[in-house]
């Protein structure tokens, strides 16, 4: 049987220069394998507890270093000689060790380090792609991307209110010409700022990050670049949001910063239903904050069957809040990160609850990255049909988009792109 034979943690850096956590397992066969985890800014209170060290760079023990002690220490002897084939229990058993409901103890950074390297780990041992380990539906879905390439809210100082203005290539007939048409709105959209004297400089995500007047401001120069481009918005390429209202929600209302204006929840679900019928959005993330289960219920009945309405904070990858969502028809779709619940059996069975519900998931990435590609085979294993992982400007965002490409190559005629019929309200 193969067993677990050793399980080490490091201290790494992610993208924004702060310390995060990776694991290292070996196997009694001798394959082994690395993966990372990646942090939020954006962070839902309802997320599980991960062991950081803060913004600030400086380390205080408390953090990742102690998330590193408690692989070593803990999770390392405990999974010692487990079979290694067996994820579920695995995780279970590192949750079980944690004995917190939202993994506070042992962090869950710490957990998901172990849970992800363990897969690769099996996935190396088969001498297969991750994707193909992880795989139970038989087909191979490549996702639509969802790159952020205007940046705003805590991403970015002095940009947008709203967090993240996002293009989606739904339109392409392949995974890879996708890229590329996302790539040419990229540079013309750069095009475009410098002719205006419009900052070029990036945010967290790899979008562009200039100082606007106006939201729609940013929803106008993205639709002039997909045209001078030479794409047709709202066929061959549409807007996407998210707009992290959680960060713009103060005593009960949400406030535009950049707009002057503060509005109740039912006055900004009064201003999605104006954006939706004036421009081609096809998808809102994080329309209102994570708490407002009534204003998604009222949003969902207004424009539900128009947009996709993407759960980030409001459900955080975690299958409870994802039940009360489909109960309360409080949206249609969910966002995926696996460092919000904190172990890969988790996060699939999330996916399996929103597909069985006729929801529709995006795999996401977090702001603060590292190089570690586990989230492009995994939107691919489970047939996700949608991944947001950034603008195409920085390599821990890069990095994802080239394993989608080269999963593309390694499955030739097999490959298939979602396109539209990643969208419900599109079919
Ligand atoms: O809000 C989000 O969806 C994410 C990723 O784009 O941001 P963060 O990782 O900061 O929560
Ligand atoms: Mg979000």
């Amino acid at each position: 049987m193969l067993t677990i034979k050793k399980v080490k943690g490091h201290e790494i850096l992610d993208s924004r220069g702060t310390p995060t956590v990776a694991a290292t397992v070996e196997l009694s066969d001798g394959s082994s394998a690395w993966a990372a985890v990646p942090s939020g800014a954006s962070t839902g209170t309802h997320e599980a507890a991960e062991l950081r060290d803060g913004d600030s760079g400086r380390y205080h023990g408390k953090g990742v270093l102690k998330a590193v002690h408690n692989i070593d220490k803990e999770l390392a002897p405990m999974l010692l000689d487990m079979p290694a084939n067996d994820q579920l229990t695995a995780d279970q058993t590192m949750m079980a060790l944690d004995g917190t409901p939202n993994k506070s103890r042992l962090g869950a950074n710490a957990i998901l380090a172990v849970s992800l390297a363990l897969s690769r780990a099996v996935a190396n041992s088969k001498g297969v792609s991750l994707f193909r380990s992880l795989n139970q539906l038989g087909g191979y879905l490549l996702p639509v991307p969802m790159l952020n390439i205007l940046n705003g809210g805590k991403h970015a100082v002095d940009s947008t209110d709203f967090q993240e203005f996002m293009i989606m290539p739904v339109g392409a007939p392949t995974f890879g010409e996708a890229l590329r048409m996302s790539t040419e709105i990229f540079h013309t959209l750069k095009s475009i700022l410098r002719k205006r004297w419009l900052s070029t400089n990036v945010g967290d995500e790899g979008g562009f990050a200039p100082s606007l007047g106006s939201n729609a401001e940013a929803l106008e120069l993205i639709l002039q670049a997909i045209e001078q481009a030479g794409y047709q918005p709202g066929s061959d390429c549409f807007l996407a949001l998210d707009a992290a209202a959680s960060e713009l929600y103060h005593d009960g209302k949400y406030v535009l910063e950049r707009e002057g204006r503060t509005l109740t929840s039912a006055e900004l679900i009064e201003f999605y239903e104006k954006w939706v019928a004036d421009y081609p959005i096809i998808s809102i993330e994080d329309a209102l904050f994570e708490d407002d289960w009534e204003g998604w219920q009222l949003l969902n009945t207004k424009v539900g069957n128009k947009v996709q309405l993407v759960g980030d904070d409001l459900y955080v990858t975690n299958i409870q809040r994802l039940e009360q969502g489909i109960t309360c028809r409080t949206s249609n779709s969910i966002l995926i990160k696996l460092n919000q619940i904190g172990t890969l059996s988790e996060t699939i069975a999330a996916v399996d609850l929103a597909h069985r519900n006729d929801w529709t998931t995006v795999i996401s990435h977090r702001s603060g990255e590292t190089e570690d590609t586990t989230i492009a085979d995994l939107a691919v294993a489970l047939g996700a049909g949608q991944i947001k992982t950034g603008a195409p400007s920085r390599g821990e965002r890069t990095c994802k988009y080239n394993r989608l490409l080269a999963i593309e190559a390694e499955l030739g005629t097999e490959a298939r792109f979602a396109g539209k019929s990643a969208f419900k309200h599109l079919k």
